[in-house]
């Protein structure tokens, strides 16, 4: 395989031969349509670039200042600069050696390097494959295919154990079409996550919205049976609490709420208790946005903070996630907890627009970024570039531990990210007591 380093060698042979086809695809390019782009669109292309490789010199990369992820960060050829934004370090609550910056740009965005131990990345790496991605919590593929009860990771580690035979899944369309009335579903093909425009959500609106009718999507018609080995490769997430409908990007509170595993729990209310809020959103710090007619709730977060909802993201290297803003919970301000595990990305982070210049950051295995606050929350965010060969050498596959392995394999390509959120205020008003 070509590593970015090969195509950046304007003498190697992989450069020449990218670099022709390169021109050939972009011959026709029309440079009205790239001068209508917005900033936000601009930076997705420049580091969606597959040739050349896009210079990330101007991307946030904390890890570089950590003598102890020295071999992680030499992976892939893959660097930022540790001072490529402004950002402040603050203090933590109980935490030794860790460390939490926040930045100016964007108030309410907390990130913590390395603040989830080799050890705990690998346990939610596990538990994300086997224990997570099976029923009762839905995937990407229960639409469309037939998934072995027992998890699709789990049969594929039997597969790759000889245990059993890498059968075809089927496709679910085969079945739904004699039972389902066309008119209650709706269609979406496969592929990436789709950009819908919904409504963000409020104490106002949240009654009508639960209420609206959310027919499941319907299967495609189009899709193939896949060995378990291919259909491993297009998991591209679980969902984790209570359940999101993908047709009108709104939670459908009527299908209950599955409880999130304590341990996903436990990091995440570590994380936000690390956090001193006070340097976040206290005296002096500007621009934090509008906190609605109840005002700032930071203070209680350390006490309070409780999350019911999120998704697991599996990203392959080619995977990309488009600006978008969560404005599906109710609660616009409470903290979101996302983990990066795997495969490094880049990460861009704007403002209300699209139109707000977004700063990158590169995230590694193991950090923490946390979303809070009417100004983050409610800002455009995406993932344009998951990073090749940068599978840090602690989630590598190891003697001492066998069963490991095929995990390693799987995530030499791929980067899982745990968004964890809270979709209730936790003191709801009357109206909000569906817990
Ligand atoms: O993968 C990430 O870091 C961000 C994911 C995200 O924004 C989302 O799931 O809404
Ligand atoms: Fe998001």
């Amino acid at each position: 395989m070509l590593s970015a380093a090969d195509l950046r060698d304007p003498t190697s042979a992989a450069y020449k031969k990218a670099r022709k086809r390169h021109l050939k695809t972009t011959r026709n390019r029309d440079e009205q349509l790239e001068a209508d782009w917005t900033p936000f669109r601009a930076a997705e292309k420049k580091y969606k670039a597959r040739f050349p490789p896009p210079d990330l010199s101007d991307v946030l990369d904390l890890a570089l200042l950590d003598e102890s992820r020295a071999e992680e960060t030499k992976r892939g050829g893959w660097w930022g600069k540790p001072d490529a934004l402004q950002c402040k370090e603050i203090r933590m609550n109980h935490t030794e050696g860790k460390t939490a910056y926040v930045f100016p740009s964007t108030p309410g965005l907390v990130l913590l390097p390395s603040f989830v131990s080799p050890e705990e990345q690998r346990h939610l790496v596990r538990w994300a494959l086997s224990d997570h991605a099976r029923p009762p919590n839905e995937t990407n593929l229960d639409t469309h295919y037939i998934l072995p009860e027992e998890g699709l990771w789990n049969k594929y580690v039997n597969v790759r154990r000889h245990v059993c035979e890498d059968e075809f899944i089927q496709p679910r369309a085969s079945l739904t079409m004699a039972t389902d009335s066309i008119s209650t579903v709706i269609s979406e093909p496969t592929g990436p996550r789709k950009l819908i425009s919904n409504e963000p959500v409020s104490k106002d609106n949240y009654a009508a919205i639960s209420a609206a009718p959310k027919p499941p999507l319907a299967p495609s018609p189009s899709v193939h049976p896949l060995t378990t080995s291919a259909l491993i490769q297009k998991l591209r997430w679980a969902n984790i609490g209570w359940s999101y409908h993908w047709g009108s990007k709104q939670y459908d509170f009527s299908k209950g709420k599955v409880e999130i595993h304590d341990d996903v729990k436990r990091v995440c209310k570590r994380a936000v208790d690390a956090v001193d809020w006070f340097e976040v959103f206290g005296d002096g710090v500007p621009d934090c946005g509008d906190w609605g007619e109840d005002g700032p709730d930071w203070e209680s977060w350390n006490e309070t903070y409780e999350p019911d909802a999120g998704i697991v993201n599996f990203y392959q290297v080619k995977d990309t996630l488009m600006a978008h803003v969560d404005r599906s919970e109710v609660c616009a301000t409470s903290p979101l907890v996302s983990i990066s595990l795997g495969c490094a990305a880049v990460f861009l982070i704007g403002g209300l627009t699209r139109d707000v210049e977004p700063t990158p950051i590169l995230l590694r295995s193991g950090d923490v970024v946390i979303m809070s606050g009417p100004a983050c929350r409610r800002a455009y965010h995406g993932v344009p570039r998951i990073l090749e060969d940068t599978l840090p050498p602690h989630l590598e596959a190891s003697a001492a531990d066998e069963d490991w392995e095929l995990y390693a394999e799987y995530l030499h390509t791929t980067r899982v990210n745990v968004n964890v959120r809270q979709v209730f205020p936790v003191l709801p008003v009357d109206t909000l007591k569906v817990r």
